[in-house]
């Protein structure tokens, strides 16, 4: 257990839309409570730019390829004994991307069906940790959108604003649905991860979270 009450082999998961600031929350947090970070590739991936360019050839093999590369994760994870703060959950990859293309047509319904059977057969496995607590990232879409713009990766700037929209509504249907670890709701605007103390408020939130649930398991 830390100063902050937080358990040193906790497992943090940061969740929400692309380009809501997992990132950089995931980066504050593990160099605060001195944990180690889980990230998410995007430089060596070798379909992300391709799918972009056209979702219908490509989604299926990035959806195995994300499903390959977070398992590996969160093995790691699991091997390691926690003390992690993880960029964006399993259940995202599934729960929002897999599904919206299904759903928009952009990933056949045979592709999805083979997909969702894999992820089924590797989540329920020991090597799989639930999080202790998932924090939920939220903010308006043109914040949302702003911060896409800034930070530049090209692929995405050059991807239709409907895509992102349809992404954030499906993110706040997804979260008023999502049981499988206690959450914590962040509102971007009210916080400042470069401000110390704002980060202090977090860290007392996710200990106010973990600490009831990881009480309940014992
Ligand atoms: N709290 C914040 N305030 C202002 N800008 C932020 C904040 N968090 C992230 N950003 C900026 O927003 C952009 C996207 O952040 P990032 O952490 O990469 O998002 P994600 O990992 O969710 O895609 C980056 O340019 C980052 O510097
Ligand atoms: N499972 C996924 N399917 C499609 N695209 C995905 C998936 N997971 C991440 N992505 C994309 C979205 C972004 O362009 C990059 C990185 O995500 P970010 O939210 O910026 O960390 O990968």
């Amino acid at each position: 257990m830390n100063n902050y009450g937080i358990p040193a082999n906790a497992l943090i998961t940061v969740a929400g839309t692309v380009g809501v600031g997992k990132s950089t929350l995931t980066a504050a947090l593990a160099q605060r409570l001195n944990f180690k970070t889980s990230l998410e590739q995007v430089d060596h991936n070798p379909y992300l730019e391709k799918f972009y360019h056209d979702f219908e050839r490509w989604s299926f093999h990035l959806q195995i390829y994300f499903l390959a590369e977070r398992f590996k994760e969160q093995k790691k994870i699991f091997e390691l004994g926690g003390g992690f703060v993880q960029d964006r959950s399993i259940y995202e990859d599934t729960g929002i991307f897999a599904q919206m293309h299904a759903d928009q047509g952009t990933m056949s319904a045979t592709d999805f069906e083979t997909y969702s059977s894999l992820f089924e057969a590797m989540v329920m496995t020991p090597y799989f940790p639930h999080p202790d607590v998932l924090i939920y990232l939220e903010g308006s879409l043109p914040s949302i959108l702003n911060r896409i713009t800034e930070r530049g990766r090209e692929m995405e700037i050059q991807t239709d604003r409907s895509y992102w929209e349809h992404m954030h509504e499906r993110y706040s249907v997804w979260i008023d649905q999502f049981t499988a670890c206690p959450v914590l709701r962040l509102n971007i605007d009210q916080y400042d991860v470069h401000d110390p103390a704002s980060v202090d408020a977090i860290l007392a939130q996710i200990a106010a979270v973990i600490q009831p649930s990881k009480e309940a398991k014992l």
